[in-house]
């Protein structure tokens, strides 16, 4: 056997002390398939001392996480500290920067930084892998960028916050609001840092800006993500949902579309409607799900845990034994400067039907505003929930209204005929709804 690939990681929480367990656990089944042994020779995190229930002892230790990518015993590091910038980006272009491959969870960094690494990685023939930022232990970004690289990929959505799919599944399961349940989440280890990350959508649009990169040759654009989160959905909406045959899930979607001969990309993560029959639908949990279609080998979903350390820790070293075995692949699958910078998208003219929720004063009227604004903008209403005694204890009732197929723009401009309006105790909500 040639001599083993010597890492260096810098970070050991959730998902830190999971590769060393993992490392630990597999690590003969890993040197054969690798080719070689996977080494961990130094680590640096925030506290020396914490008990993390794993030996440390073999390791070195560094005080300053950035001297991992000085160490001249390091052939790879792993970056297992989060944040977008600060250490952790300084970390990653000093090891690229100073001859060492990269391995990163951190969703959040290659979303704002990911080209400029990319770019950096293959000015010094060096590998910048991260499949555990997308979608936890799904292997989506080898699925994406070699199982289907021979495809166009023309749309892709899916599900990829572990902690929303949790909450929002809990909160189907057992019927309670939302804060409690947020609280479990993080004590599962599935939630970022800051969970507004996760719940306000950001953490879910940083890993669509990565795949739709991947997926289709285009620079990564998190800027353009139209981005709305869960927080505003109560247990009332759930319940309305399934009434109409639905349940709540927070999709992220992705689209090329050719506009007059030019390449405009829709990037979205909101929370939707999926029929109940959807195969998104059957995804609780800390699950994750991404569905691609190819113009050649048609639809394919991937699926598995999206968070928590075991599967996270597995998409980390899945990448490490990439490394170790030569697999050189370009870090979004084209080389830098063949990326594609496509504008937005404009989602005004996207089909399809919407529920709508208002929470509403009970008196006369109150009804017949929301209805007329609904014909002056031209959205037809297909059915209409109003539940004749306060909900979740609130004075104002609330009215769901699920309209027919129309373009988006309609419901935008019946939206905007109400705003302001007296007889809403707050901003409508609105949520597509898919299959
Ligand atoms: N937890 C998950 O399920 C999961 C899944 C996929 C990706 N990720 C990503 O993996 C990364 C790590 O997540 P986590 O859940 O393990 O976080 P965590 O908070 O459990 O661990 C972070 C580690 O980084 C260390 N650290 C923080 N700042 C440091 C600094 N300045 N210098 C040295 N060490 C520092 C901490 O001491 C800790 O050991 C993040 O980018 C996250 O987005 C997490
Ligand atoms: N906070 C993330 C971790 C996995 O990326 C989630 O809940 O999905
Ligand atoms: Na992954």
């Amino acid at each position: 056997m040639t001599h083993p690939l010597r890492i260096a990681l810098a970070g050991l929480g959730t998902v830190g002390a999971g590769v060393i367990r993992l490392l630990d656990a597999n690590g003969g089944l890993i040197a054969a398939r690798a080719g070689r042994a996977i080494e961990v020779v130094a680590v640096s995190a925030r506290s020396r001392g914490k008990d993390r229930g794993i030996d440390l002892s073999a390791y070195a230790w560094e005080d300053d996480m950035t001297a991992l990518a000085k160490r001249p015993d390091v052939d790879v590091v792993v970056e297992l500290v989060g944040g977008s910038d600060g250490p952790a980006l300084t970390l990653a272009r000093q090891a690229l920067g100073g001859g060492k491959a990269l391995v990163t969870a951190n969703k959040a960094m290659i979303a704002h930084h990911g080209m400029e690494l990319a770019a950096l990685a293959e000015q010094h023939g060096l590998a910048l892998k991260f499949e555990a930022a997308v979608a936890g232990g799904i292997p989506v970004i080898k699925g994406l960028g070699e199982g289907a690289a021979a495809n166009r990929i023309e749309r892709l959505y899916g599900i990829l916050n572990g902690t929303c799919n949790y909450i929002l599944t809990q909160m189907e399961s057992t019927g309670a609001d939302f804060g409690g349940v947020l609280k479990a989440a993080q004590d599962l280890g599935y939630a970022e840092a800051d969970p507004t990350f996760d719940v306000e959508g950001v953490d879910a649009a940083h890993k669509l800006a990565i795949l739709a990169a991947l997926a289709f040759g285009t620079a990564v654009d998190f800027g353009a993500v139209d981005i709305s989160g869960i927080s505003r959905i109560r247990a009332a909406d759930i319940a309305q949902a399934d009434a109409l045959g639905h349940v709540i899930r927070l999709v992220g979607q992705a689209e090329m579309q050719t506009v007059k001969g030019e390449h405009r990309l829709f990037q979205r993560v909101q929370p939707v409607l999926v029929a109940k029959d959807h195969p998104l639908a059957a995804v609780d949990g800390p699950t994750n799900a991404v569905v691609a279609e190819g113009n050649f080998v048609g639809r394919l979903l991937f699926q598995g845990r999206g968070a928590g350390d075991g599967p996270t820790a597995s998409a980390v070293v899945a990448d490490l034994i990439d490394i170790a075995r030569g697999n050189a692949v370009p870090a979004f699958s084209l080389p830098v400067a063949m990326l594609e910078e496509a504008p937005a998208a404009d989602p005004g003219n996207r089909l399809g039907r919407h529920y709508m929720r208002f929470t509403v004063a009970d008196r006369p009227g109150v009804l017949a505003e929301i209805t007329a604004a609904m014909r002056d903008a031209g959205v037809s209403i297909e059915s209409m929930i109003q539940h004749g005694h306060p909900l979740d204890g609130l004075d104002p009732v609330l009215v769901a209204i699920v309209s027919h197929e129309g373009p988006e723009s309609a419901v935008a401009a019946a939206m905007r005929l109400l705003e302001g309006s007296p007889s809403l105790a707050e901003p409508p909500l609105v949520m597509p709804l898919l299959g």
